[in-house]
């Protein structure tokens, strides 16, 4: 049995052993990840009071550094983000007390618009499989009273005040990366709006007997660009130099990465980063993700002249991702629209 609340605990472990498909397979990955030592870094930690200062050349540099962040590591972390510490924590608390739900509620009741997801039902082999349970929710559900029942009306609350606060500063930040590639003004409200952008809530049960396990198998995120709170326990990684890099958490600041759609506007000037999630073996984990993403039938587009990539919408995009995942197990991405 896999500890923690086993009620509330989806069946990971019999999941997971259903896909094993030999014991040789489990030793390649231990095999594989053995010699992994993982070096810890800081994010670039950039103070978004730059952003708002009188100063220009303040301005312009917080402009700078982001720009920076986003070309070389694709990631980066923001303090005086304007989204209230104190909110956090009490969506934190919510949060769990949501995932405690007993398992069999949580797959059959339909919360938060039937938004509940966990493990990987299309993993054909274990490092398709990600040992986490997730709520992946519609802006648009969250204000619908109705979305979910009345024990989970504060948590309904918080969310809706969490998503307008992370909008604004994802507005904001795209605004700002835009405004560097010579796009000042460029509005992504138009086509990034409340009824097209989801908050991610994820938990990471302990896995004590495996740790070559994926708390969240290695992707790039199918947005323009991702706002991430994470609590203190650790566990995400992102590629830097070919090198996986853990993430060291830091208490005040919201992380933020590009997305898919951001690296194919700026014609891989900005870089949507592959990154994973290794859980933890004693701890349970947790973290939020809000995802500015447009509708389906807009189109990219380019901020140059010459593209590196075909036109496409975002409903072809993930139209595309959906179907490598089916066919493979894998998400190609990307690589699918180069012209
Ligand atoms: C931002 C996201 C991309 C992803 C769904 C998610 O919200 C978080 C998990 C991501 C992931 C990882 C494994 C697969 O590559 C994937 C297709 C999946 O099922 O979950 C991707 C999702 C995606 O790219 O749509
Ligand atoms: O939990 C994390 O730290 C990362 C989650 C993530 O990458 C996602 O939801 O896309
Ligand atoms: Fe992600």
């Amino acid at each position: 049995m896999v500890s923690g609340k086993t009620a509330s605990e989806p069946p990971f472990l019999e999941h997971y052993k259903s896909i094993f498909k030999a014991s040789s397979e489990i030793n390649q990955l231990r095999e594989k990840q053995q010699h992994q030592v993982v070096e810890e870094c800081e994010l670039p930690l950039i103070d978004l009071r730059g952003l708002r200062s009188g100063n220009k050349a303040e301005r312009t540099t917080c402009i700078a550094t982001i720009a920076k962040a986003s070309s070389e590591w694709g990631f980066f972390q923001v303090l005086n983000h304007g989204v209230s510490l104190e909110l956090l924590a009490e969506m934190r608390k919510e949060q769990k007390k949501l995932f405690e739900v007993p398992f069999e509620q949580k797959v059959s009741s339909k919360l938060l618009n039937d938004s509940y997801r966990w493990g990987t039902p299309s993993a054909t082999s274990l490092d398709q499989f990600s040992w986490s349970e997730a709520f992946h929710v519609p802006l648009a559900m969250i204000s619908k009273v109705d979305s979910c029942n009345r024990e989970f009306e504060h948590l309904r609350e918080v969310m809706e005040l969490i998503a307008d606060a992370m909008s604004e500063l994802a507005h904001t930040l795209a605004g700002v990366l835009a405004e560097n590639l010579g796009y000042p003004g460029h509005c992504f409200a138009k086509s990034c709006n409340k009824s097209t952008c989801f908050l991610r809530l994820n938990r990471y049960p302990p896995c004590s007997f495996s740790p070559e396990t994926f708390g969240l198998q290695p992707h790039t995120d199918s947005d323009f660009l991702t706002i991430l709170c994470q609590d203190q326990v650790g566990g995400l990684q992102l590629m830097k130099d070919s090198q996986w890099v853990a993430v060291k958490p830091n208490p005040n600041a919201l992380i933020v990465n590009i997305g898919d759609l951001f690296q194919a506007w700026s014609n891989d000037i900005y870089k949507s980063v592959e990154h994973k999630v290794m859980p933890n073996a004693k701890l349970e984990r947790y973290s939020m993700a809000y995802f500015l993403c447009p509708s389906y039938d807009s189109t990219i587009g380019n901020c140059t002249e010459v593209s590196l990539y075909k036109i496409f919408t975002f409903g072809e995009f993930r139209k595309q991702v959906q179907e490598d995942v089916k066919q493979t197990g894998k998400k190609v991405g990307l690589p699918r629209f180069l012209r």
